[in-house]
């Protein structure tokens, strides 16, 4: 097994870190454009080897895709991050050149690969992956809504404080500050409705926290976050590799589903070797499908400015 992620920046490198220490692939090849810091971040997590006890091997490249030759997992982490005061989607002018370009080198080399696309504004990316390469949709998955339900099921375990581990729940929609849809009605503690829990204040303040998690950490540090996004990517991979069959809300081109067609955006899939396998069909409430398609109004428009 061999896996590509490209951006060594902050997402970029954590999620190589975390894949190496989980030996996902036998290697992972880390490239940027950044002369010597793939190489050189590699080489640190290499040092880490003798220490944390793994075998997987991290090769750096700078901007060199013969490296990254018949890669059975690519991710594409290159691009900016936003600033405290910025909306994902702010990002589209830049971002939008670079993934293009990446997608394309990525495909010459690993023709057969599954692409996870994390470059914001994700949904919006994800389609001008599929656009642009041509590749089948269910080797093309969006990683939002993994991060997403981790935060989710982290402010719930913060509100009844357990622990994170015995909280289940999702959350679909687009990934950005506005189209997020948490699901707290099907969210549970060890199969215990929360609503057992939490009040609907309280709920609502998960829900509302949720959906700005992002935002709230970039006013934190300064730049956006990367522990989780990076432990999130790690875990598509992971349940791809090892053909887990995981469900996890990824973003994928919709034909139908959800009452979409023609978008990328966040549904609970199944997970496994071939890439997204199936798309699991919820019964949503109707306020739960009026923000659906909210949600999707917003990031039609995004993708319109694509101009593709
Ligand atoms: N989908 C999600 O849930 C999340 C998405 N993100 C997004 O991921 C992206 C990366 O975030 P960070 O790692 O924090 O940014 P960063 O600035 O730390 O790293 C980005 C890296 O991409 C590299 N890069 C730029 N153009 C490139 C190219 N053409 N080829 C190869 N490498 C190139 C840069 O040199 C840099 O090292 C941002 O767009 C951010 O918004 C971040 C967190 C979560
Ligand atoms: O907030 C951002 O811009 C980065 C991101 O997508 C996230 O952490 O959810």
């Amino acid at each position: 097994m061999k896996i590509t992620v490209v951006g060594a920046g902050a997402v970029g490198a954590t999620t190589a870190d975390n894949i190496i220490r989980r030996e996902l692939a036998e290697e992972v090849v880390l490239l940027d454009i950044k002369e010597g810091v793939s190489e050189g971040k590699s080489l640190d997590m290499y040092q880490t080897a003798a220490l944390l006890g793994f075998n997987t091997k991290p090769i750096g490249s700078t901007n060199d895709y013969e490296k990254t030759k018949g890669s059975d997992v690519v991710v594409i982490t290159s691009g900016l991050p936003r600033k405290p005061g910025m909306t994902r989607e702010e990002l589209i002018g830049i971002n939008a050149g670079i993934v293009k370009g990446v997608t394309e080198n990525l495909l010459k080399y690993s023709p057969k690969a599954i692409v996870i696309v994390v470059s914001n504004p994700m949904d919006t990316m994800t389609y001008l992956a599929l656009k642009e390469s041509g590749i089948p949709k269910k080797r093309l998955i969006g990683m939002g809504g993994a991060l997403d339900s981790a935060r989710f099921k982290t402010y719930l375990a913060l509100a009844m404080d357990v622990s994170p581990l015995d909280i289940h729940g999702m959350v679909i929609g687009g990934h950005g500050d506005t189209t997020m849809i948490p699901l707290t009605r099907l969210a549970t503690y060890n199969g215990i409705p929360v609503s057992r829990f939490l009040s609907a204040d309280q709920l609502e303040k998960v829900a509302a926290d949720t959906m700005v998690g992002g935002a709230t950490l970039t006013k934190l540090i300064g730049t956006s976050a990367w522990y989780a996004p990076g432990a999130a990517t790690m875990m598509l991979v992971e349940s791809i590799v090892r053909n887990q069959k995981r469900i996890v809300p990824c973003s994928v081109y919709l034909n139908g589903e959800y009452g979409q067609k023609d978008i990328c955006m966040g549904v609970p899939v199944v997970l496994g070797r071939s890439g997204w396998e199936k798309i699991v069909n919820l019964r949503l409430s109707d306020a739960e499908k009026a923000a659906f398609e909210k949600s999707a109004e917003a990031v039609r428009s995004m993708n319109a400015a694509l101009n593709l």
